[in-house]
């Protein structure tokens, strides 16, 4: 079965989309995922195995799903083997917002352990985006409201099937 993977910047709403599709469609959140598998928070887990290992987990984790919509973490696009993975197993929706709306979204957040100052964050922003952009199926314009972005998947997923 074709997927449809939501990919983004941390804060951009993929997880609140993800939750409005999930009364409609099968919905894998990763990070979520991760969390109850683990019985700890991502940040505790960063704290104790740093980063590395948890990209390990997370490839796992995509890579076992079997849902019909994948909610990825901010970072899945680190890793080359999962971007090869997502552009070959299904559609990749990228929401693509400015860092200034980010930031206001995510700076006050305890729960994103790459959150620390603004300046650092901005530079994981830029050296991400042409991930972002070169794995995408589809861009979504993300200052969009989570209604119009939730809108614009259900019309990719309806298109699919
Ligand atoms: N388009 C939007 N309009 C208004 N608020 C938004 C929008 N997108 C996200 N938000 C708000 O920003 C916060 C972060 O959103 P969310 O947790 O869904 O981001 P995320 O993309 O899942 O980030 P991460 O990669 O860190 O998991 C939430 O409070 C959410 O309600
Ligand atoms: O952007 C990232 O690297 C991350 C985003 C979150 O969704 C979590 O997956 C974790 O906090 C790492
Ligand atoms: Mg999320």
């Amino acid at each position: 079965m074709s997927k449809v993977y939501l990919i983004g910047f941390m804060g951009t709403g993929k997880t609140a989309v993800g939750h409005r599709l999930g009364s409609q469609y099968e919905v894998d959140e990763l990070d979520e995922r991760f969390e109850q598998e683990h019985g700890q928070t991502i940040t505790a887990f960063f704290a104790e195995h740093g980063e590395a290992g948890f990209r390990t987990h997370e490839s796992e984790l995509l890579k076992s799903s079997k849902a019909e919509v994948v909610v990825t973490g901010g970072g899945i696009i680190e890793r080359e083997e999962n971007r090869l993975y997502m552009q070959e197993s299904g559609t990749v929706v990228w929401i693509d917002t400015p860092f200034d709306l980010i930031w206001e979204r995510i700076a006050a957040d305890p729960n994103r352990p790459l959150v620390t100052e603004r300046e650092q964050v901005r530079r994981l922003f830029e050296r991400r985006y042409s991930l972002y952009a070169g794995v995408a199926t589809v861009r979504l314009e993300g200052t969009a409201s989570i209604e119009e972005l939730t809108r614009a998947i259900e019309t990719v997923l309806e298109e699919k099937s």
